[in-house]
């Protein structure tokens, strides 16, 4: 597994172990906890931005991504509204979960509990060329199911 140092300070007062952990020796996402003083409930259909007690500065040409915990949603319908969040390199603020409840029971966040998590990826930035012609493809401009269902 590739790896790079990223430099990450606790924001929070809690006493909670806010630094993402990857789970497995081969996971790609470490885990974000929710950095709450106190259990939040989300109703059905509710959304809330959730606190991780955490920020980092990515080296330049790396993005992180704030993904969802598939046993979350699979359980409980729990997934983040903007998945993937963007942090950006130049980001110094705290990283924070936008969660929803897409279930039809209310959900429970725990103080601690592991809510997202983060996947660092290269990123590179479009130059744009402006031009009038776009090169010819065998696709050309079909899309949205044009080969099929
Ligand atoms: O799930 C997320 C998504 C974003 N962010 C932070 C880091 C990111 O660098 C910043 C801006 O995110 P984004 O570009 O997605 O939001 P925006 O609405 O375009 O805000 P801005 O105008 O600040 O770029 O907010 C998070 O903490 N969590
Ligand atoms: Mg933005």
């Amino acid at each position: 597994m590739a790896q790079i140092k990223v430099p990450l300070k606790k924001v929070t007062d809690l006493p909670l172990d806010v630094v993402p952990v990857y789970m497995t020796e081969g996971s790609a996402g470490a885990d974000l906890i929710a950095a709450i003083p106190a259990p939040v409930i989300l109703e059905p259909g509710q959304y809330r931005l959730i606190d991780t007690g955490i920020a980092i500065a990515l080296p330049p040409g790396y993005e992180a991504q704030v993904r969802p915990r598939s046993g979350l949603a699979a359980k409980h319908g729990i997934t983040c509204l903007n998945t993937p969040g963007t942090i950006d390199a130049d980001y110094r603020g705290e990283i924070k979960v936008i969660l929803i409840n897409h279930g039809q029971q209310p959900f429970t966040i725990q103080p601690g509990e592991r809510i997202a998590q983060l996947v660092i990826a290269p990123v590179v930035q479009g130059q744009w060329v402006i031009t009038d012609e776009l090169p010819q493809t065998e696709r050309g401009t079909g899309g949205f199911g044009h080969t099929g269902r």
